[in-house]
C-alpha cells in the first residue's frame, strides 16, 4: 500500500481542539477505542511503589558515584526501557520559552496551523496521521518533523514556522541533540559496547513530535496515544505543562508515569533494543488524557544516521550469546514503522530471529 492510502490529512479528520469548541458531552465514535477496555488493569496495590528509576547526568559525568551512576543507568534499561532524567543541562530559559512557544502554536487559528498540514504521501506536518483504515483516532493534535541532519529538513515546515518559535526550536534542537549524543556514548559505556559500533549515532537523524492532548469528557474512552514503542535508538520526553498522563507497560500492568519537576523522560527505543541484542528493552507505553486540562509534550526521536545499518553489535554477540534479531537498514527500518498502525512492540518482533519469520 503507498503512503498517500494511509494518511488522511487534517482536513477530513477534524482538529480535536476545534472538535471541543462545541459543546460535547460525549465523544465521537472515531475516537472511542474499544481496546482501551481490554488492556490489562492496573493494579494500584502493586505499583504504588513502582516509581521509575532517576538518574542525575551530573552525577554520571562529575559526580563522585559515577561508577554507581552508571550502573542504575544499567538497570533501568534493562528492567524498565525508562528513566527519569534530572540535572540534564538543558537550560530552563529555553526550556521555559519552548513551553509557551509550543503553547502559542497550539492557540493559533486553525487556518494558521494548516499552513503546516500533513499533505499526502507524507508524515510530517501538523495534523492526525492515520496508518490503516481500522485504525481508531488518538485524542491529541500533533506537529512532527524531521529536524537533523539540516538537509532532510521540509522547507514549507520548520523554516516557516512564526520567528519566535522557530528560534527556541533551533536552540532546543542542538541542546536535545548533544544530549542524546552524550546518553547514547553513556549507554553504550554502560553495554560496554566498542565505541565504533555506536558511531552511527553520531549526528545521527532528529525527528520532533509535540502533541497537544485537549481535555476529554470520556477520557475513559480514548487514547491520548496509543500503545507503541519508539523506533528510535532512545527518545527525549519533556512533559512540558506537567501534566501526568504518560504510562508505561511492566510486568502486564500499565503504570503511571509522574511529572518530576526539571525531569525528563528517556527511553529505549527498538533500534537500541535491537544493538544491544535484547540488553535494554523498548518497553511499549501510552498516552492517556483526562476530563480537566489539556497536556502538552515533546518527544525527541534520535535515530542513527539514515544510510546506517541496524543490527545486534558485534562485540556484544558470541556463540553463546547468538544475534537474536536481524539486521536492516535504518532508512527501511523507519519507512515500514511509519506505515504500520500503532500496535505494541509488533514491528520489533518482526525483526526478531525466530524460526516462524526467518523467511521475511
Ligand atoms: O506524550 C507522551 O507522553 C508520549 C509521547 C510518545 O510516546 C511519542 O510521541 O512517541
Ligand atoms: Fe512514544
Amino acid at each position: 500500500m503507498v503512503y498517500s492510502e494511509l494518511v488522511r490529512t487534517f482536513e477530513e479528520v477534524l482538529s480535536i481542539q476545534e472538535l471541543i469548541k462545541k459543546p460535547l458531552t460525549s465523544v465521537p465514535e472515531c475516537y472511542v477505542q474499544q481496546q482501551c477496555h481490554n488492556q490489562p488493569a492496573l493494579f494500584p496495590d502493586e505499583t504504588l511503589s513502582q516509581e521509575l528509576p532517576t538518574i542525575s547526568l551530573r552525577k554520571l559525568i562529575h559526580g563522585e558515584d559515577t561508577e554507581l551512576e552508571l550502573q542504575k543507568l544499567d538497570s533501568a534499561c534493562r528492567d524498565w526501557g525508562f528513566f527519569q532524567l534530572v540535572e540534564h543541562g538543558i537550560s530552563p530559559a529555553v526550556l521555559k520559552t519552548l513551553k509557551d512557544e509550543v503553547e502559542g502554536f497550539f492557540m493559533l487559528p486553525l487556518e494558521e496551523k494548516m499552513k503546516y498540514k500533513v499533505l499526502p504521501g507524507d508524515v510530517e506536518g501538523y495534523g492526525a496521521v492515520i496508518r490503516s483504515d481500522d485504525t481508531k483516532l488518538d485524542w491529541g493534535d500533533r506537529l512532527f518533523f524531521k529536524t537533523n541532519p539540516r538537509s532532510i529538513r521540509k522547507p514549507h515546515l520548520l523554516p516557516q514556522l512564526p520567528s519566535s518559535f522557530r528560534s527556541v526550536l533551533e536552540l532546543y534542537i542542538n541542546e536535545v541533540q548533544d544530549l542524546g549524543m552524550r546518553i547514547m556514548g553513556l549507554l553504550g559505556e554502560a553495554l560496554k559496547i566498542e565505541k565504533r559500533e555506536l558511531e552511527v549515532f553520531e549526528d545521527g537523524i532528529q525527528n520532533l513530535r509535540m502533541t497537544y492532548y485537549p481535555p476529554c469528557p470520556e477520557p475513559e474512552l480514548v487514547m491520548g496515544l496509543s500503545a507503541h514503542s519508539d523506533a528510535s535508538g532512545i527518545t527525549i520526553l519533556n512533559q512540558m505543562n506537567g501534566v501526568n498522563g504518560l504510562q508505561i507497560k511492566k510486568d502486564g500492568a500499565w503504570i503511571p508515569v509522574n511529572v518530576i519537576s526539571d525531569a525528563l523522560v528517556v527511553n529505549i527505543g527498538d533500534i537500541l533494543e535491537i544493538m544491544s541484542n535484547g540488553a535494554y528493552k523498548s518497553v511499549e507505553h501510552r498516552a492517556t488524557v483526562n476530563s480537566e486540562k489539556e497536556r502538552i509534550s515533546i518527544a525527541m526521536f534520535y535515530l542513527p544516521k539514515l544510510e546506517s545499518e541496524i543490527g545486534p553489535a558485534v562485540s556484544l554477540t558470541n556463540p553463546e550469546n547468538p544475534p537474536l534479531f536481524k539486521t536492516t537498514g535504518v532508512d527501511k527500518y523507519v519507512e515500514d514503522y511509519f506505515t504500520r498502525k500503532l500496535d505494541g512492540k509488533s514491528y520489533l518482533e518482526r525483526m526478531r530471529i525466530s524460526d516462524q519469520n526467518l523467511s521475511i
